[in-house]
C-alpha cells in the first residue's frame, strides 16, 4: 500500500497497466495509454504484470477492480472507458495540462 501511495503521489499522471506504453499487453491498457499520449500526458506507467504485489493490492487501494487504472494528481480517474471518454470530450487534455503545469 505504501508503494502504491508513493507511485500515485510521486508523479502527476500515473497509469497502472498491463505491459508498457511502448508494448501494451492488453487492448484496454493500449487504448488508455494511446488516449493519454494523444492528450499530451507524460505518463508514468507501472506494469502490473511485472509486479504481482501491486496487481493484487491496487484494487483494494483504489476500490476499482480492473486494469488499467489512471491516477491524476494522486486521485483515481478510472479505467480505459473513462479515460477514452474524457479524451474524446477534450477534458483529458485539460486535466493533464493542469496537472503537469510547473508549480
Ligand atoms: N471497462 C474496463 C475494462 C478493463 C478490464 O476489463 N480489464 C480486465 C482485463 S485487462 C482486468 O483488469 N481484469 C482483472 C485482472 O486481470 O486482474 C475499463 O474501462 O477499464
Amino acid at each position: 500500500m505504501d508503494r502504491i501511495k508513493a507511485e500515485v503521489e510521486g508523479h502527476p499522471v500515473v497509469l497502472f497497466m498491463k505491459g508498457t506504453v511502448q508494448f501494451p499487453m492488453c487492448g484496454f491498457s493500449s487504448r488508455a495509454s494511446q488516449a493519454l499520449k494523444a492528450a499530451g500526458a507524460q505518463i508514468h506507467s507501472v506494469n502490473v504484470l511485472e509486479d504481482p504485489e501491486i496487481r493484487a493490492n491496487l484494487p483494494r487501494y483504489s476500490d476499482w477492480p480492473t486494469f488499467p487504472q489512471l491516477f491524476i494528481n494522486g486521485e483515481l480517474i478510472g479505467g480505459c472507458d473513462i479515460t477514452v471518454e474524457l479524451f474524446e470530450s477534450g477534458e483529458l487534455a485539460r486535466m493533464v495540462t493542469e496537472a503537469q503545469k510547473p508549480a
